[in-house]
């Protein structure tokens, strides 16, 4: 009997790479570097700050200037976390959903609590959401199960019978390494991890419509 749904918020439940791509740019020209397109930046919005300035500068964290760069891009995204971001199509419907089916739900990021919170508030998500963890609530990000476990904590639900949702390949090993069922979403970033046919998800969804048809399925009202 499933008793919860735990997303990923960047690429699962919210679009946010606009708003990622944009930074970048701005940093991009404050830079005097040239500007890259979203579809460009998409794919490594999924990595973060890492990703992002992989793709923008060609640079690691090994990088002299990766430290000052870094700084700078979540300077100028803190000051634009909601700007174009918003929910994919389809999720509203889904969380409606969930909880007309008295399903709790929640949100485990990577996303730093200076970020994650303000923006599930902008997102109008803080009232509905039983749980907000973030990369630096517990001692591990994931692919480390604590985050998951901590949210099941939080949620007090049992991790076999709780869905992890998400879209890189280390949200599926998260959610694994807890115990949890993953659902791997097609729509989000995807990153660099290969086919997520390959990433051992339970069920692969490409609308999160799929999701809600397959809760009405086998979900039972607690
Ligand atoms: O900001 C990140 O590092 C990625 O965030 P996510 O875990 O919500 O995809
Ligand atoms: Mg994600």
């Amino acid at each position: 009997m499933l008793e919860a749904v735990l997303f990923d918020l960047d690429g699962t439940l919210a679009d946010t790479a606009p708003d990622l791509g944009g930074s970048a740019n701005i940093l991009l020209l404050q830079e005097g570097r040239p500007q890259q397109s979203l579809a460009t930046l998409r794919p490594y919005t999924s990595q973060g700050v890492r990703g992002l300035l992989r793709a923008g500068f060609g640079i690691d964290p090994q990088h002299p200037d990766y430290d000052r760069l870094a700084r700078r891009f979540l300077e100028i995204y803190a000051g634009r976390l909601c700007d174009e971001t918003q929910l994919f199509d389809g999720v509203a419907a889904l969380l409606d959903e969930l909880e007309n089916m008295g399903l709790g739900w929640g949100i485990v990021t990577n996303k730093r609590m200076r970020f994650t919170d303000p923006l599930v508030e902008m997102l109008a998500l803080s009232p509905r959401t039983r749980c907000v963890v973030s990369g630096d609530t517990t001692a591990e990000a994931k692919p480390s199960p604590l985050p998951i476990l901590h949210a099941c904590q939080l949620l007090a639900c049992r991790p076999e019978n709780t869905l992890y949702v998400g879209d890189d390949l280390r949200d599926i090993q998260a959610g694994r390494a807890a115990g949890c069922l993953t659902v791997a979403v097609s729509y989000g970033y995807l990153g660099d991890s290969g086919p997520l046919e390959q990433w051992g998800a339970d069920l692969i969804i490409d609308h999160p419509s799929e999701l809600a048809a397959y809760l009405a399925s086998h979900a039972r009202r607690k």
